[in-house]
């Protein structure tokens, strides 16, 4: 292959292509909704309960981690269905590993909601 050279209006074109992926994304994917509420719930808390500049950096590293596993299994589904959309196992074992790691970023993101916020609404509780 050979070296291509650099155009700005490529790089745009390929931000166009991302956005384009992330519009398909939030307009079709109940799943991506889902996130997306959860994310604005937690911006909304870490306002209500002025979390600190590490606070912030955590939630928001935790918020795109959940986005960024999400929106790659999306696309390792699409392009399993793409293979077949017939039962197969091996299919299923690439669909259920991907949503593994969406499970485990999950987790994480409950622990670290859990651990940011839960003692400031038990203080503001009290
Ligand atoms: N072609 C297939 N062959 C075998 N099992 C499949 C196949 N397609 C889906 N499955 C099983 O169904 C599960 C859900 O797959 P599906 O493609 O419906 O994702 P989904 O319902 O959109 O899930 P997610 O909640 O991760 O978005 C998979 O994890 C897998 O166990």
């Amino acid at each position: 292959m050979g070296r291509k050279k650099f155009s700005i209006l490529d790089r745009i074109r390929s931000f166009r292509f991302a956005i384009n992926g992330l519009k398909i994304f939030f307009l079709t994917e109940h799943n991506g909704r889902i996130h997306l509420v959860a994310a604005l719930l937690a911006i909304f808390l870490g306002i209500f309960l002025k979390i600190s500049n590490v606070e912030w950096v955590i939630v928001c590293l935790i918020i795109g981690a959940v986005f960024v596993a999400e929106i790659l299994n999306t696309a390792i589904e699409k392009l399993a269905d793409l293979v077949t959309e017939e039962i197969n196992p091996k299919i299923k074992i690439v669909k259920d590993i991907a949503a593994g790691a969406v499970l485990v970023i999950a987790i994480v993101a409950l622990i670290v909601g859990l651990l940011v916020f839960l003692p400031k609404l038990i203080a503001l509780l009290l």
